[in-house]
């Protein structure tokens, strides 16, 4: 009988929880959600909740809720939620300097306890964060990756159908860049079913679906007091099975470019192949004038960010 995978999920909040969900819900593999030790309870307890939902949903996979990163020895793949979420009037930049010491103890533990493992970072500002554990394992590049662009393609894709009536399943889009306001959606990819999208949407108003998409995150933000966990969840989990199936994806994510984009040495959304190895490949592509200066703009903030976490500990530099 094949090995079962093991997916380990730090931070049992909203989306770590959610993680656990959508993971033992499509029987990705055992799952182990971590928190920290005055979260035992309801780590525990939540994991327990879930796992009562197996006879139900009908999943056969181990959940368990922990504080002991013992547990999370011989993960195939570790995604890092823990951290504090936005609220309200915040952006996700200020949140740098709590969760980058929350993500550098975090990748102290991952790579004591689980040196093979995929990491999917998730905590943000996002593409900073990735660049910690990154800086903090050691791992190689293919080895460490961020959850962002799942999401946001998701966000834009939504809004498209809600516009067209046309089913999610057949709106094809890519995004680039950071993971922050100035995210880089591109119209000029975006189809339904083959058929260019300026078909159906004038480009005055796929203009306004672009720019809602990029402040998608603020939008839930005002509404909740909180950020999102229902989609951002999905994305990670759209990856981990790429991941543990070996689906070769090509999926925006946040991937280590060297050169590609004309980005050296940073993490920035880019088109990724995602299988067994992680990312296997950071696929490149034209740009026309117009969105290289988007992309530059949008990796140009990822490279202040990255400053910031040099400047806080110097050894990540
Ligand atoms: N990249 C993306 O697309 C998205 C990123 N996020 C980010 O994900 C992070 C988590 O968001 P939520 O789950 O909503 O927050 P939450 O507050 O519901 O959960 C965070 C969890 O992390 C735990 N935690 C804190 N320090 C820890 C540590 N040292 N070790 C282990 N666990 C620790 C907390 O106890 C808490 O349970 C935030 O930084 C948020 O901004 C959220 C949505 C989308
Ligand atoms: O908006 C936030 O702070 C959380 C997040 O990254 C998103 O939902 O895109």
């Amino acid at each position: 009988m094949a090995k079962r995978s093991k997916i380990s999920v730090i931070g049992g909040g909203n989306v770590g929880a959610s993680c656990a969900l959508w993971t033992a819900s499509k029987e990705l593999g055992d799952v182990v959600v971590l928190d920290i030790p005055q979260a035992e309870g309801m780590v525990k307890g939540k994991m327990l909740d879930l796992a009562q939902c197996s006879p139900i949903e009908l999943f056969d996979c181990n959940i368990t809720g922990t504080t002991d990163y013992k547990d999370i020895a011989g993960s195939e793949v570790v995604v890092v939620t823990a951290g504090l979420p936005r609220k309200p009037g915040m952006s996700r930049d200020d949140l740098i300097e709590t969760n980058v010491k929350i993500v550098k103890s975090v990748s102290e533990n991952i790579k004591q306890h689980a040196p093979e493992a995929i990491v999917i970072v998730v905590s943000n500002p996002l593409d900073a964060m990735v660049y910690t554990a990154w800086k903090t394992t050691g791992f190689p590049t293919n080895q460490i990756v961020g959850q962002a662009g799942c999401l946001d393609v998701a966000r834009f894709k939504t809004f498209i159908a809600m516009e067209t009536g046309f089913s999610v399943e057949d709106i094809n889009a890519l995004l680039l860049g950071g993971h922050g306001d100035d995210m880089v959606p591109l119209p000029r990819f975006t189809n339904i079913a083959g058929i260019p999208i300026t078909q159906f949407i004038t480009e005055a108003r796929l203009q306004e679906l672009v720019d809602r998409a990029k402040v998608g995150g603020g939008e839930i933000v005002k509404l909740m007091g909180t950020s999102a966990y229902y989609a951002p969840a999905s994305g990670v989990v759209q990856m981990v099975e790429a991941i543990v199936k070996d689906k070769k994806r090509i999926l925006p994510c946040a991937s280590y470019c060297s050169g590609e984009f004309g980005i050296d040495g940073l993490f920035v959304g880019v088109p990724t192949l995602l299988g067994a190895n992680g990312v296997e490949k950071v696929i490149d592509l034209d740009l026309n004038a117009d969105e290289k200066a988007l992309m530059d703009e949008s990796a140009s903030h990822v490279k202040d960010l990255v400053g910031i976490v040099q400047k806080m500990f110097p050894e990540l530099a």
